[in-house]
C-alpha cells in the first residue's frame, strides 16, 4: 500500500464460525469470529485465534465473545469491534492517510431488514465508505464457479456454523431459497449433549468441534472409515479425568435428527423449485458449500435420499469468500446482485 492508494478494496465473509477477508484475490485473513473483552471496560484484547484459545479458558476479568449467531449479528458492539481487529490485520504497511474502505460483504439470504442493516452499519463503522451486500448462496455459487447468468438452474446447499442456505439460482438471480437456522453449531451441540448422556463425560464446545472434525459422520457405514477418536474429560459425576474412544458411527446416530432436518429443508427448496429449474438440477446435481459439506458421507447420504448426485465445492470453508471477492472484482456487472 503506498502513499496515495487511498481505497482499499475487500471482501468479507462475515460467518457464525470463521471471518475471511479477501484483498487483491488473496485470502489475507481466516480467522475463527470470536473476541476477547475485558469485562469491565469492555476493551478489545484480542480477536480471532488468538481470542478462540481464550474461549472457555479465561478468568472473571475477560469474557470471550462470539458476535454472530445464527448467521447474524447477534452482538453489535463486539461485531464491529471484530470488523475492525481483522481489517487491522492486513493493513501492515504504514500508510500516511488511513484507506478508505470499499466492501463486499456477504449476509444470508434469510436475513430481516433489521439484521442487514446492523452488518451495513457495523461495517460503516469499521471504516466502510462504499459497503455493498451479497447473499450467500449467490456468493457460493460464483465461488464455485457456476455461471449464474445463464438460464439455467443450479441448486447450492451451503452449510456453515449458524445458517444452511438452500437456493436455485438461475438467470442472475435466486429464484427459490431457503434458509434455516440449522447448521454446524447445532451438530456442535448435539455432541456435547451426547458425550453427557452417553459417556457421562462433560465436554465442551471446542472439544465438541474436534470430536465432529475427525468423526463426525452422517452414515453409520463409511467406505473411507475414520478411526476412533479419544477423547480426555471430566466424569460429569464424579469429576474425575476419563478417556473414552469415540467411534464415528455413535456420532452418525448422534446427528441423526439435526441432518435430517436439513435434508428435510432441501427436500422443501426442491419442492418449491419450477419443474424446468428442477429438470436442470436433477441433471447438473446439488453443490454443496460451508464448512458443514465436510462432513464425512452427507453428500452421498443426500444423493441417496434425494437420487440426485451431490458434489462438494473445492475448499468448501472459502467458496463463499472467494464468490465475494470475485463480485467485488466486478461490482459494475454484478451490480443486479448487489445490495
Ligand atoms: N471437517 C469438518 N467436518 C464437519 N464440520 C466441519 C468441518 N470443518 C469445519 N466444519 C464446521 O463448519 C462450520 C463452519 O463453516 P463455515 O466457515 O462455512 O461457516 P460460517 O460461514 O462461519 O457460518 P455461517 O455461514 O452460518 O455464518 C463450523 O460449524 C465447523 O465446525
Amino acid at each position: 500500500m503506498g502513499l496515495f492508494s487511498l481505497t482499499q478494496e475487500i471482501a468479507i465473509d462475515l460467518g457464525t464460525a470463521n471471518t475471511i477477508i479477501i484483498h487483491n484475490d488473496k485470502i489475507v485473513v481466516d480467522q475463527p469470529s470470536v473476541v476477547a473483552l475485558d469485562r469491565r471496560t469492555d476493551k478489545l484484547i484480542a480477536v480471532g485465534e488468538r481470542a478462540r484459545q481464550m474461549q472457555g479458558k479465561v478468568h472473571e476479568d475477560i469474557r470471550t465473545v462470539r458476535p454472530l449467531r445464527d448467521g447474524v449479528i447477534a452482538d453489535f458492539y463486539a461485531a464491529e469491534l471484530m470488523i475492525r481487529g481483522m481489517i487491522k490485520m492486513l493493513q501492515t504497511q504504514k500508510t500516511f492517510f488511513t484507506p478508505s474502505l470499499k466492501m463486499v460483504v456477504c449476509i444470508p439470504s434469510g436475513s430481516t431488514e433489521v439484521e442487514i442493516r446492523a452488518v451495513r452499519d457495523s461495517s460503516e463503522h469499521a471504516g466502510g465508505r462504499e459497503v455493498y451486500m451479497i447473499y450467500e448462496p449467490m456468493a457460493a455459487a460464483i465461488g464455485i464457479g457456476l455461471d449464474v447468468e445463464a438460464p439455467e438452474g443450479n441448486m447450492v446447499v451451503d452449510i456453515g456454523g449458524g445458517t444452511t442456505e438452500i437456493a436455485v439460482i438461475s438467470l442472475g438471480g435466486i429464484v427459490t431459497n431457503k434458509s434455516i437456522r440449522i447448521a454446524g453449531d447445532d451438530l456442535t451441540d448435539d455432541i456435547v449433549e451426547y458425550m453427557g448422556r452417553q459417556h457421562n463425560m462433560k465436554v465442551g464446545e471446542r472439544t465438541a468441534e474436534m470430536i465432529k472434525m475427525n468423526v463426525g459422520a452422517a452414515l453409520t457405514s463409511l467406505e473411507d472409515a475414520p478411526e476412533d477418536f479419544v477423547v480426555r474429560g471430566p466424569n460429569r459425576m464424579t469429576a474425575l479425568p476419563m478417556e473414552v474412544p469415540i467411534s464415528y458411527q455413535e456420532i452418525a446416530h448422534a446427528l441423526d435428527k439435526t441432518i435430517s432436518k436439513i435434508e428435510t429443508a432441501v427436500l422443501s427448496a426442491l419442492e418449491q423449485t419450477p419443474p424446468e429449474l428442477y429438470a436442470d438440477i436433477v441433471r447438473n446435481g446439488i453443490y454443496l458449500a460451508g464448512g458443514g459439506a465436510l462432513l464425512k458421507g452427507l453428500d452421498k447420504r443426500l444423493a441417496n435420499k434425494m437420487n440426485i448426485p451431490f458434489h462438494i465445492a473445492d475448499d468448501p470453508l472459502h467458496a463463499v469468500a472467494r464468490g465475494t471477492g470475485v463480485a467485488l472484482k466486478n461490482v459494475n456487472r454484478f451490480s443486479f446482485l448487489l445490495r
